[in-house]
């Protein structure tokens, strides 16, 4: 049995900058963001439930979904983020599993899910350890409003959306300080994954 990693952390801590880093180990990713990417393009069925739930005022002239005035709409309004989650979510999970156990079953000894949401949503009984890529408040602000040229309204708005980090990193089984180098980083990534016999 492969040992599944459930990697997350909060908007901006460094989730992908981390999950990047399994590369040299030649261990998967499997990313939930992307997967939530594909399961809304046009001719998918959430694709249509979103058109369905929020109006053609969402789509953009190509007929894709506008992913910032959709983002703008839900990280403003807790029950439109939940009935957005519904449509997507279930969508996601499939996939999510579909490839967890591709890999598996092709000989991966160690898979890692990125999962934003893992523990919002309930999910870490997808996995066997829970990774979470943490830094200070003050650090997530500046650099989620300088990668993605937020206002720190809109920053703070998506930060709330989520379990703050620190209660995240108390609940998880490896902590990441993500608030120094990136090389700093891989350093305590190494560190985990010898400790849990993945390298
Ligand atoms: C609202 C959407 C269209 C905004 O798209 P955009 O391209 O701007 O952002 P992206 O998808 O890259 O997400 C960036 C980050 O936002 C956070 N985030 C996204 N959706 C949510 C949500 N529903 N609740 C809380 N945080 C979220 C995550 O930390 C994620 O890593 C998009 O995030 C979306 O469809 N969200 C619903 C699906 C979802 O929950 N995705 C995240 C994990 S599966
Ligand atoms: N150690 C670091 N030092 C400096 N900048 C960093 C560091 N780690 C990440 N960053 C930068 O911070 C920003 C957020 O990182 P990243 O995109 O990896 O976060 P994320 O958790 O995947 O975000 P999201 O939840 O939105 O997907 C990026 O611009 C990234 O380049």
């Amino acid at each position: 049995m492969a040992l599944i990693i459930g990697l997350t952390g909060s908007i901006a801590s460094g989730k992908s900058t981390v999950s990047l880093m399994f590369d040299d180990y030649q261990i998967p990713v499997v990313d939930a963001d992307k997967l939530a990417r594909e399961v809304v393009r046009p001719g998918e069925k959430a694709y249509e439930k979103i058109i369905e739930a929020f109006g053609q005022d969402v789509l953009r002239d190509n007929q894709t979904i506008d992913r910032k005035k959709l983002g703008t709409i839900i990280f403003a309004d807790e029950a439109k983020r939940d009935q957005l989650n519904g449509i997507v979510h279930p969508a996601v999970r499939e996939k999510m599993l579909k490839q967890r156990d591709a890999l598996q079953e092709a000989g991966a000894t160690c898979v890692v899910l990125d999962i934003p949401l893992l523990f919002e949503s309930k999910l870490t009984h997808f996995v066997d350890k829970t990774l979470v890529v943490f830094v200070d408040e003050e650090v997530q602000l500046e650099r989620l409003m300088k990668r993605d040229n937020y206002s720190e309204e809109e920053a703070k708005q998506r930060i709330a959306a989520q379990i703050p980090v620190k209660k995240k990193a108390a609940m998880a089984d490896a902590v990441i300080n993500n608030n120094g180098t990136k090389y700093q980083s891989y350093a305590q990534l190494e560190k985990i994954l010898k400790e849990w016999n993945a390298i």
